[in-house]
């Protein structure tokens, strides 16, 4: 594939010696080289295709880095990547080892703010402007370039709130497509559509917060950008800009199905078809048996309501979004006001299952503390995502749930570990419990092929003995189970496997079973060790006077960084033949 431009650009000093006349081939062999790659690699990709003038045209006018350009989410930067030196790279992008699929301070001078969690951008922004006044760097701009969806999220408007009062050097960039990941919800959402039909009137919020406003202008027009931006770029204070543009912009199947073409998979590049999907029957993904066990359960049970911070698809939450409209609900990019939601709605006599990635339940850690256990209000979390999730990276790991939530008081925790478990939890749980519970899983498909089967009632605080041995025991929870059998299987009769679906509350009759009978304990989970699953057994041990070794298994005290899921269990050593070796290395 030729890219005669594309290939001249090393950083934007280059893209600046070209007059803006060329701007429009290179936007189109950028827009190529993105497709070509994500076809192959995988990722996201309808954002980036939405912004490729946009990031051209910030990149001409404004002397990045030293202009300081933050990408909300990041999803969308991979032409800023492309751009700034590492267009070679970016066939690595999101592979182990490779480029970060976001934008990342380490990896480039361009990069200035580090993001994967929406919605931070202008309080980073708004913070470096301060920041340079105080410095006395009077001329330097501090672009915010933020989604529709994202500017909605309570953080984008608790630092709108505070620009709008200051006089810092802010510019913020809203890119209105329309659509998150799914379409964008919401009262603001419907004022931005009235702006770009004309039936808003003069009233504009974000004039009324102080800025000055300028648009709506068309985001694929680069003529037209280059001219605001050398405007904008002389005005001192805080602005914001509304840029419409088409999320997957430039390939058709992404302009028409954004959803799925928001991170598709492999695809054509020419035609733009997906890859064919394997036609193979395979086990279910947990998202779907929650999604669809969430349906049976609320086709019987009135009270129950779906909540969901802005994933209907990724959650699964949608299949109850669509069978009852009035009964459950995308809040938008917001997970704090969705666990607030679900305590009142569980203070009033109805069952909320609230369904958050786990990442993205940290943003909610106050509201699941103040707001709910505190007052022993019995919401059902949903937590999916847990444990490592693969090219995501970092930002997106669901490895610190075990042990944020395990220190709150009142909240039971429970890791299934399979796609029948997950049902019988959420099944019993809608039972009625008198204390909120967090029910966590992975990402991806689990093992089993028949999981729909009748219900049954999971015992509160149980573990079980899933396999009997004389010399170790192995203690597990959630869907590392598995992996624990196949490697004690691996021993004959020498390893035990113990299956501790609660974290909280732990079976205590059955640990001080284990503490009197093996020497030699290993826990397994797939969360940090600080804090976790391992670390409540280490205390209960304590308690006991246990005399024998605990070996904690699970991830280190470190960040893990993008790549394959398995490749990266093998990383911190929990892949099955690690595992094998931590046995053999206690082993008399
Ligand atoms: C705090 C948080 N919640 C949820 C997500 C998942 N997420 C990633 S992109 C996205 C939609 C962003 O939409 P928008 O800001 O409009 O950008 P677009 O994708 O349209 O460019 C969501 C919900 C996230 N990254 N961070
Ligand atoms: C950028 C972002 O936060 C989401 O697009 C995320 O990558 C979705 O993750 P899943 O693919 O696990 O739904
Ligand atoms: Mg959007």
């Amino acid at each position: 594939m030729n890219y005669p431009l594309l290939d001249t650009l090393n950083d934007p000093l280059d893209l600046r010696k070209l007059s803006a006349a060329d701007l429009t081939q290179v936007a189109a062999e950028l827009r190529q080289f993105i497709i070509n790659i994500v076809a192959t690699k995988e990722g996201h990709l309808g954002a980036s295709l939405g912004v490729v003038e946009l990031t051209l045209a910030l990149h001409y006018v404004f002397n990045t880095p030293d202009d300081k350009l933050i990408w909300d989410v990041g999803h969308q930067a991979y032409g800023h990547k492309i751009l700034t030196g590492r267009r070679d790279l970016f066939e690595t992008n999101r592979q182990y080892k490779g480029l970060s699929g976001f934008p990342k301070r380490e990896e480039s001078i361009y990069d200035t703010f580090g993001t994967g969690h929406s919605s931070t951008s202008i309080s980073a922004a708004l913070g470096m402007a301060i920041a340079s006044k105080i410095k006395g760097e009077f001329n330097r701009q501090h672009i915010a370039v933020i989604g529709d969806a994202s500017v909605a999220s309570g953080m984008a408007f608790e630092a709108l709130n505070h620009a709008g009062d200051s006089d810092a050097n802010i510019l913020v960039i809203l890119n209105d497509n329309a659509i998150g990941i799914d379409p964008s919800v919401g009262a603001l959402k419907n004022y931005l559509t009235n702006v770009k039909t004309g039936s808003q009137g003069q009233d504009n919020i974000f004039e009324a917060l102080n800025f000055k406003y300028f648009g709506p202008v068309d985001g694929h027009d680069i003529d037209k950008l280059l001219e605001i931006f050398n405007t904008l770029k002389k005005i001192k204070g805080p602005k914001f800009l509304h840029v419409i543009t088409t999320k997957g912009k430039g390939l058709k199947q992404a302009e028409t199905n954004q959803v799925v073409y928001h991170a598709p998979g492999k695809f054509d590049a020419l035609t733009g078809e997906l890859s064919p999907k394997n036609t193979a029957v395979q086990p279910p993904k947990y998202q779907d048996v929650f999604g669809l066990t969430l349906v049976e359960l609320a086709k019987k049970n009135e009270k129950i309501v779906g909540i969901t911070p802005a994933m209907p698809t990724g959650s699964s939450l949608k299949y109850m979004m669509q069978q009852f409209p009035e009964r459950a609900f995308d809040v938008g990019i917001a997970e704090q006001h969705a666990v607030t939601l679900a305590a009142g709605i569980a203070c009033v006599g109805l069952m909320p299952f609230c369904t958050i990635y786990s990442t993205f339940l940290q943003r909610a850690y106050d509201q699941l503390i103040h707001d709910v256990a505190l007052q022993k209000l019995p919401v059902i979390f949903c937590i999916d995502r847990a444990g490592l999730v693969g090219e995501d990276g970092a930002t997106h790991h669901g490895i610190f749930d075990l042990s944020y939530l395990r220190c709150i008081p009142n909240l039971i925790i429970y890791a299934p570990r399979n796609e029948i478990d997950l049902r019988n939890i959420l099944y019993t749980a809608q039972l009625g419990l008198d204390l909120p519970i967090a029910i966590r899983y992975p990402r991806g498909r689990g093992n089993l092929l028949k999981w729909k089967l009748p219900f049954s009632t999971i015992e509160i605080g149980k573990a079980q003995n899933l396999k009997e041995g004389n010399r170790i025991a192995i203690l597990v929870t959630g869907h590392f189970t598995d992996r624990a059998l196949e490697v004690a299987e691996s021993f004959t009769d020498r390893i035990s496997v113990y299956y501790f679906g609660f974290v909280k509350p732990l079976d205590r009759i059955m640990l001080q079973r284990i503490f009197s009978k093996y020497a030699s304990i290993v826990t397994l989970e797939d969360g940090v060790k600080a804090g976790g699953f391992g670390s409540s057994i280490v205390q209960e041990a304590a308690k006991y006077n246990y005399k024998g070794d605990i070996r904690i298994l699970g991830i280190p005290d470190q960040f893990i960084e993008h790549g394959a899921t398995e490749q990266l269990y093998e990383s911190v050593g929990l892949d099955t033949e690690s595992l094998r070796q931590e046995i053999i290395s206690l082993l008399p």
